[in-house]
């Protein structure tokens, strides 16, 4: 089966995939080396929990710092990276009637020591996000890192359904609205370029 059947029936029939060296590993590499760098020029911000009106900055929520990409401005793997996610969308409009209009990416890092609180990446009232992906951007990584995403039961939020290692390469995909989760907290820096897909212009 194509990987993008891989991701359509993953989404369609349980919520969620996880997918190892979906995209090439030089890409990966230089989407790290591209995020380590602007990290270096100072250029991330922590991220900020809440309402778009009014968000917050909360470390012990949400311990990230983060990067948007901005495909004006986006190094030349960042934008690669944009185009496949571009791609993917029109594939998810055709499959599953989602009606994705636009995707927005970050860089992620997580210090030693910070993870992000269980949530679900609808925000209350601004129900637009409708696919979550995560990209791991760690070389050797191994499970003394920490900084499981650990995925709930839609169904149950108390009950975990899976514990997933931010391995280099590995991608994670699902329903905004369904899966509750949550990024344990990491012993070492833990970078992800994370976005989402939605139905809002
Ligand atoms: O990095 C991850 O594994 C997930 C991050 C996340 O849940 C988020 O940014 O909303
Ligand atoms: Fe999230």
């Amino acid at each position: 089966m194509h990987d993008n059947d891989i991701i359509l029936q993953g989404l369609a029939e349980q919520g969620w995939i996880m997918l190892d060296s979906h995209l090439p590993q030089p890409l990966v590499s230089q989407l790290h080396e591209a995020a380590v760098d602007a990290w270096a020029r100072g250029e991330f911000r922590p991220a900020q929990v809440g309402a778009t009106s009014q968000p917050v900055h909360r470390p012990s929520i949400r311990g990230d710092t983060i990067l948007w990409l901005d495909e004006s401005k986006a190094a030349p793997p960042c934008r690669t990276f944009l185009q496949w996610a571009h791609a993917l969308q029109q594939y998810l409009n055709r499959n599953l009637f989602l009606g994705l209009k636009r995707a927005e990416f970050h860089f992620a890092r997580y210090d030693a020591g910070f993870g992000y609180q269980k949530h679900f990446d609808q925000h209350r009232g601004q129900a637009f996000r409708q696919i979550s992906l995560t990209l791991y951007l760690n070389p050797s990584w191994d499970a003394s890192g920490g900084g499981d995403l650990v995925l709930y039961d839609p169904q149950d939020a108390a009950h975990e359904i899976q514990r997933i290692q931010p391995h280099f390469g590995r991608m994670v995909l699902f329903r905004s609205a369904l899966i509750p989760h949550a990024v344990l907290p990491c012993t070492r820096p833990r970078w992800s370029l994370t976005g989402w897909m939605r139905n809002d212009a």
